[in-house]
């Protein structure tokens, strides 16, 4: 290669590496493995070595990947938080032991071995024994600041046990989303056909980033912590450190264990890759550190990671084995999902048979043909996932995979859906899977609740023509139910009382349980608040729809379109005659109040939600004004990102208040 393809080769993996690096830490998305990610790092890493003149400041080799996300605040860090240096092999491991003893010449040292927390990194202020803020990772030198959904994880101390912590002190930690969580997260996910999560990392970073710390309770997030920092920490001894503020009410984990020799480090590699599969988070490796923290000041840092500490990290586990078929199955809202079904394997103690392919563009993207050997990983995720093609042992004449072109169910044509990689079946109210999945759902326990129909039942009703749609499920008689297969007077009554209750399941939960397109829980009740009832919901247009938090165009059209449907119309109508909560409940009602009406407000900023023209027809819809001046009439100010500094001047000097939009969402009765 001469230096000009070097110098263009060199910028190519710098830009891969910055892209991967928002899909991981903003996106929580990544597109690549970990391993694979590293192996690129580490070609950029030796290429800028042996190649100096292109050495760069800005490369991805000199500073950690950020998480700074739009919405939050960003507050700089006292000491900048930066990465660890990694390894997936022993023999770096002890290249690195051997580097320290060189560097520390004849002192002792004793090295701390704890395990690598796969989670998203938190560093916490406490002052006088109280919890101060909580800032992420970000960009090293800055972060964001969650301390409000901080504050919602239980097992992190907003109040110290007594001790002789420092007045104040810098924590840092891992925020975690256990295994079971995880799990049932990512089922309900799937349930509702939302993306899922790829593991439980990228689960609990995109938590910890939620506007909203009511919706970050409920995803009972967890911590670990391991590192103290402060002028006046109690020890030396960084384990000692651990303990004392294990003693104060932060969780350190049992397993950090002092470690005086090289066979002591090998040795807790040996056990924990075995044993980490046994804990209930997810680990992705071990972190070896020296102990005293003299020593690590005297190591000192590179640009990105500390020369005190190293990571040693785990090869995921994968196998390859033969593609039997893919097929093909419908949801139901009609997406059409290919599924590689493969020669059973084992994998992290689970036999495999089967994984998603998620979409078409997945199948394009991995190139796979008939018969080809898959790569399936498992590296501490749960879902297995087809990470590549052995090519080689691809066979003569093989054929290459073919999304389908008609439902694998009813062979209606399929349809693209606009701006994403799915294709959608759009016989919604003739294809079996989509009319059966629809019942399920209604009958679910966050829908109706109607204990006694679940995926079994629903087969068994909808094939002996009894339930068609939801609607019918209001005209089953006690005697229609008695001698169905498996169903006996227990069953029947059970059914029946199910129902009947269902009667007085609340109007948002309703929303949800109607399976519009694109309208998820959190989004039915924003809806619920808004329309207050089905009639006003079925006379509203599209653009009304829209100015309805959370809901923008491809929602409100789906909405739309849905109400319209003859046969929509004559289900809602139905049920509404059943006696179904078609509109919210006087003490919802009476609850939203009218908070806004005759108020003067002024928006001012940039917003994350909604455009300022949306907001501007929301306050109208509330029975406020909107204004563009500030006088001492103004009842507040809708403040957004970046807004003018004279403008906050002129509120801070009348005395106006500033009201974020979160706040403001919260006063509508949008969240
Ligand atoms: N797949 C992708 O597209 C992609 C993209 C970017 C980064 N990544 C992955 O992320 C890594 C880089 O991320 P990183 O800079 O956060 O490094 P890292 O995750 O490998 O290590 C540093 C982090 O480890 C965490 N940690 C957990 N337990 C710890 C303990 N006991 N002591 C100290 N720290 C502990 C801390 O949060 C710390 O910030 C890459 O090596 C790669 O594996 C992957
Ligand atoms: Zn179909």
């Amino acid at each position: 290669m001469d230096l000009s393809s070097v110098k263009l080769y060199i910028e190519n993996l710098r830009k891969d590496l910055n892209r991967h690096n928002y899909n991981y830490y903003v996106l929580n998305s990544p597109q690549i493995s970990d391993i694979e990610f590293d192996k690129l790092m580490k070609e950029l890493e030796s290429l800028e070595q042996e190649f100096p003149e292109f050495v760069d400041p800005l490369s991805p080799t000199q500073r950690v990947g950020s998480d700074l996300t739009k919405g939050f605040e960003h507050v700089v860090h006292v000491r900048p938080m930066m990465s660890l240096s990694n390894s997936y092999s022993i023999e770096e491991v002890d290249d690195w032991f051997n580097r320290v003893k060189k560097s520390l010449a004849k002192e002792q040292f004793n090295i701390v071995g704890e395990l690598k927390f796969d989670g998203t990194s938190i560093s916490i202020t406490y002052k006088s024994g109280r919890m101060i803020r909580a800032v992420t990772r970000g960009d090293g030198t800055q972060g964001d600041d969650v301390t409000a959904n901080v504050k919602t994880i239980k097992s992190i101390p907003l109040e110290l046990q007594p001790g002789d912590w420092p007045e104040e002190f810098e924590i840092r930690g891992e925020i975690l989303m256990p295994w079971d969580i995880f799990e049932k997260l990512n089922a309900e996910r799937e349930y509702n056909e939302e993306p899922l999560f790829a593991n439980p990392r990228n689960a609990a970073s995109g938590t910890l980033k939620m506007q909203d710390p009511k919706e970050v309770a409920k995803r009972h997030l967890d911590a670990r912590f391991y590192y103290l920092l402060s002028d006046n920490l109690p020890y030396d001894s960084h384990y000692k450190n651990m303990e004392a503020a294990r003693s104060w009410g932060f969780k350190v984990s049992s397993c950090m264990k002092k470690l005086n020799s090289l066979d002591g480090v090998n040795e807790y590699i040996k056990y924990w890759d075995i044993h980490r599969k046994e804990l209930p988070v997810a680990t992705d490796g071990l972190v070896f550190k020296i102990d005293s923290i003299n020593q690590q000041l005297n190591l000192g840092f590179t640009a990105k990671s500390p020369r005190w500490a190293i990571a040693y990290k785990f090869n995921p586990e994968n196998a390859c084995t033969p593609l039997k078929y893919v097929s093909f199955e419908t949801g139901r809202m009609g997406i059409v999902t290919p599924v590689a079904n493969l020669e059973p394997v084992l994998l992290s103690g689970t036999i495999v048979k089967r994984a998603s392919l998620h979409n078409d563009d997945i199948i394009q993207e991995l190139d796979i043909y008939e018969g080809d050997w898959l790569y399936v990983e498992k590296g501490g995720e749960i879902i297995p996932k087809i990470t590549g093609v052995d090519k080689e042992r691809r066979l003569p004449n093989a054929k290459k995979i073919q999304f389908v072109d008609k439902c694998p169910v009813c062979g209606t044509p399929l349809i693209k859906i606009y701006g994403e990689a799915a294709w959608c079946c759009p016989n919604h109210y003739g294809c079996r899977p989509q009319l059966t999945g629809k019942i399920e759902h209604f009958c679910a326990r966050r829908m109706m609740n109607i204990d006694g129909i679940g995926e079994e039942t629903t087969e068994l009703l909808f094939d002996c023509g009894l339930v068609k749609n939801i609607a019918d499920l209001y005209d089953l008689k006690y005697d229609n139910l008695l001698g169905l297969d498996k169903i006996g007077e227990k069953t029947a009554n059970r059914i029946i009382d199910g129902i009947e209750a269902s009667k007085s399941v609340p109007f948002e939960r309703v929303i949800y349980a109607l399976s519009i397109p694109n309208v998820g829980e959190t989004t039915a009740k924003r809806i619920a608040k808004a329309v207050k009832s089905i009639d006003n919901m079925q006379m509203m247009s599209e653009e009304e729809l829209t100015a309805i938090p959370d809901v923008g165009q491809i929602i409100a059209k789906s909405i739309y379109d849905f109400l319209r449907d003859p046969i929509n119309i004559d289900i809602i109508a139905r049920l509404k005659q059943a006696g179904i909560q078609m509109e919210l409940s006087q003490e919802k009602l009476s609850s939203l109040g009218d908070a806004l009406v005759g108020k003067i407000i002024v928006i001012s900023g940039t917003f994350l939600h909604h455009s300022r023209d949306e907001y501007k027809e929301i306050i109208e819809r509330e029975g406020a004004k909107n204004s563009s001046s500030i006088s001492k009439k103004t009842s507040f100010v809708l403040a957004g990102d970046n807004m003018g500094p004279s403008k906050k001047e002129k509120c801070e000097k009348l005395g106006i208040p500033l009201i974020s939009e979160e706040e403001f969402l919260e006063m509508i009765g949008g969240k």
